[in-house]
């Protein structure tokens, strides 16, 4: 029994829109730096926490919360497509503990995730199936969405189960910090869009797929010129809230509502609560210890990119 936490951004405009030589220098130390740790740790299953962005989530049913007992990737952005490795028997086994402890999550036999998912994999492990992973949804752009106490309350559920199991655990949240891509939203959508969002884009044709993508990637050129173009990148926000993850203060997030959270951060920085729940579920093996903190704010990613790593204090 023994666990490993690495937070990290997620960003589907790598390659696309590239920041300057010494930043992306810096981006691929501290990912070098993670994996390194990880590959020591050998994890023997990963529990990834991620959002998801109307790729495999929509209004038909959206939940705050899903363990996936299977997962496939569809690739958008050039992440790699294909099936995660998830445990069935582990991911069920999860979900009732979880359920038993008071979090209603739901359960998905047939999850399919976005590049929230399969970047992490793709730099943490190398790919989207090299390691037993338990997937786990967390809402952080569809309204309404869970509080940072819920999410806090899932990770508790899940640190609890994983604690339990005799195996080397790597906890995985993936996306935030401050940011907000022009993802669209129900309540301004025009009716073709709201019958997507509403479902019908669970399968894009490839041509709004490929107008999809040309948006962000074109969002982002004109960010670069016009930090108001979007909602402006917070770094001193940024800095905070890692802090107040590092120093083990979860609870202090809880005062924060959601609509207090985007008007500081922008409307995808609830893709955090990904961070908050994988620190709460490390904190179910006791106080921890955290380390290599990483953060810089990167407007042609559209994201303050941080990655922060944490372990049991107790751990050798
Ligand atoms: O358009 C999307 O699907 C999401 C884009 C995006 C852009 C920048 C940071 C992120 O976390 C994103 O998901
Ligand atoms: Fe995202």
């Amino acid at each position: 029994m023994s666990a490993l936490l690495q937070c990290l951004s997620h960003t589907p405009l790598v390659g696309e829109v590239d920041p300057e030589q010494a930043v992306l220098s810096a981006v691929d130390g501290a990912i070098a730096a993670a994996r390194a740790r990880i590959e020591r740790f050998d994890p023997e299953l990963v529990i990834l926490f991620a959002p998801d962005h109307y790729n495999g989530f929509f209004y038909d049913v959206m939940p705050s919360f899903c363990i996936g007992t299977a997962a496939h990737a569809i690739g958008d952005f050039g992440t790699q497509a294909g099936d995660l490795d998830v445990p069935e028997a582990l991911a069920e086994a999860c979900a009732g503990s979880v359920l038993a402890s008071g979090v209603d999550v739901a359960v998905s036999y047939a999850m399919q995730v976005d590049h929230g998912f399969a970047q992490p994999l793709e730099y943490l492990l190398g790919g989207i199936d090299r390691k037993p992973v338990i997937p786990v949804f967390v809402n952080g752009v569809a309204r309404p969405l869970p509080s940072f106490q819920r999410a806090r309350l899932l990770g508790e559920a899940v640190g609890r189960f994983a604690r339990g199991l005799d195996q080397r655990v790597l906890l995985i949240g993936s996306g935030g910090l401050s940011h907000q891509p022009p993802v669209p939203e129900l309540a301004t959508a025009n009716a073709h869009m709201a019958d997507r969002l509403k479902g019908s884009g669970r399968h894009l044709p490839p041509d709004e797929r490929a107008a999809r993508t040309r948006r962000v990637i074109d969002a982002a050129r004109v960010f670069v010129e016009d930090p108001h173009s979007l909602h402006p990148l917070n770094p001193e926000w940024d800095r905070r809230f890692m802090a107040t993850l590092a120093e083990g203060r979860l609870q202090d997030l809880d005062a924060i509502g959601n609509d207090e959270l985007s008007a500081l951060a922008g409307k995808s920085t609830h893709e955090v609560k990904t961070w908050v729940a994988a620190f709460a579920a490390l904190s179910a093996f006791g106080p921890y210890r955290a380390c290599d903190g990483f953060y810089r704010p990167i407007p042609e990613w559209i994201c303050g990119f941080g990655s922060l790593a944490a372990e049991p204090a107790t751990a050798a």
